[in-house]
């Protein structure tokens, strides 16, 4: 926390061409880290809220505004850090004011710039944290959500989407409440870990006071050299079946919210989901493909020959037994008939104290336009779904993500345009 003592000092020792400098106003009109600048930046009379451009000269960047967020249909990066937050700030205006600051830092992030101009004085923390300095945009994606609890908390309860409740208890889920709910979601994806990890940071820090971390995972995807599908930890091909990403008509029928406020946003479910691999690596390769109901290697669905194959899961063989073994995981999501946008990352956090096991598994991520969709799947796949003996499910976290942001406009605005 920053004392009015330290306010003083403050504006003794930087100048206000310092100030300029360290916060970036004069070049993009961005509030800073460290905490108390920004309070000190408003008594000076400075706007925070000025858009920032889209680069369009930056190194593998995705673009910030549009008609949806980033990090929905944005071609899958290779790490996230997911981080869900407790928010600290207790009314609507300090959280829209929150949403404002944090506009142009993610425009300048996913820009692959540094949060604030450098300053050359030493006397007061660096405006960025600086670990991505000279690292480019890394096709970084910035998505933000809002979980049930940040409605009850700041009164806001009349806008609250019908849909955006907590998830049911699903049998044999084993949740702990230190990887469960939030109030705010920040789903960083990028092509470089570190690069995912500093947004998260740094939003973070610049949001000092006003949010609090409660649980973050980081994770990972590793794609073939010649391209494909990733592979989970039970080196099983891991996002086959899944809308495409330029498809519209299906996009508005599986991912997009058509009503209210939340319209061109969607319902983003986070799952932390723990792999047995001890117990997975004992099993024979026969047991492993009828657990997924595909071919390990080529990721084909069993019975065919190429992993993008149709298939039925009523086909039956000669001796009229399933194909795709009904108590396989294929075979059960499959029949709920719901569909969602799955993007998930494996995760390893080292290893289990109370057992030696490795600490890994899938932090699973979908999107859908409706959680309903979610829980269809899950309760098919229910307790009969030949996965659960190698999985627990240990964090569950749902949060609706806002629509995109046009320039001039902030993260959220539709929200705080229907209260
Ligand atoms: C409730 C939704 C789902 C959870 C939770 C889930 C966990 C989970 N899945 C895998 C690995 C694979 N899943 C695959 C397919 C698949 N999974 C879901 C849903 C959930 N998975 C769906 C809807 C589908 C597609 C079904 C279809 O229509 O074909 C596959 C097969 C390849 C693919 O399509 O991606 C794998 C492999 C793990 C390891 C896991 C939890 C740890
Ligand atoms: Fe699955």
């Amino acid at each position: 926390m920053t004392t009015s003592n330290d306010e003083k000092w403050i504006d003794k020792k930087i100048s206000r061409r310092d100030m300029l400098k360290l916060t970036g106003v004069g070049v993009a009109g961005v509030a800073v880290g460290a905490s108390g600048f920004g309070g000190v930046m408003k008594a000076m009379g400075y706007n925070i809220f000025e858009p920032v451009a889209d680069s369009t000269t930056a190194k593998h960047k995705v673009d910030f505004y549009g008609k949806h967020q980033t990090g929905i249909i944005t071609p899958v990066q290779t790490n996230i850090y997911f981080a869900s937050l407790d928010v600290l700030v207790t009314s609507q205006k300090e959280l829209q004011q929150l949403f404002q600051q944090w506009t142009p830092l993610m425009v300048r992030l996913m820009n692959g710039e540094q949060m604030v101009e450098m300053t050359t004085n030493t006397r007061v923390p660096p405006g960025d944290t600086g670990e991505a300095k000279g690292l480019d945009a890394a096709h970084l994606s910035l998505t933000i959500g809002a979980g049930p609890s940040l409605f009850d908390k700041l009164g806001m309860q009349h806008v609250k989407p019908a849909e955006l409740k907590d998830l049911p208890h699903f049998p044999k889920d084993q949740l702990q409440q230190e990887w469960t709910g939030g109030d705010l979601c920040i789903q960083a994806c990028a092509d470089d870990p570190q690069v995912a990890f500093h947004a998260v940071r740094n939003l973070v820090r610049a949001a000092s006071g006003k949010v609090a971390i409660k649980w973050s995972q980081a994770g990972f995807n590793a794609f073939p050299a010649e391209g494909g599908t990733p592979r989970n930890l039970f080196a099983f091909k891991d996002g086959t079946v899944n809308p495409a990403i330029t498809d519209e008509q299906d996009l508005h029928k599986t991912v997009w919210v058509d009503k209210g406020w939340l319209k061109n946003g969607s319902y983003l479910i986070a799952r932390k989901i723990q792999m047995h691999l001890e117990t997975w690596d004992r099993t024979s390769l026969k047991d492993q493909e009828a657990t997924f109901g595909r071919y390990r290697d080529s990721g084909a669905p069993l019975g065919k020959e190429n992993e993008f194959d149709d298939f039925d899961i009523e086909a039956k063989d000669d001796k009229g037994d399933y194909i795709i073994p009904d108590t396989s995981h294929v075979h059960l999501a499959r029949k709920s008939d719901a569909r969602m946008l799955r993007r998930s990352y494996s995760y390893a956090s080292g290893v289990l104290s109370n057992t030696g096991a490795h600490d890994a598994g899938l932090l699973f991520i979908s999107f859908q336009k409706d959680p309903a969709q979610f829980i269809a799947v899950q309760n098919s796949l229910g307790r009969m779904d030949k996965m659960n003996e190698y999985i627990t499910h240990r964090g569950s976290a749902v949060f609706a993500c806002f629509p995109g942001v046009q320039k001039g406009s902030y993260v959220g605005e539709a929200l705080f345009n229907a209260l």
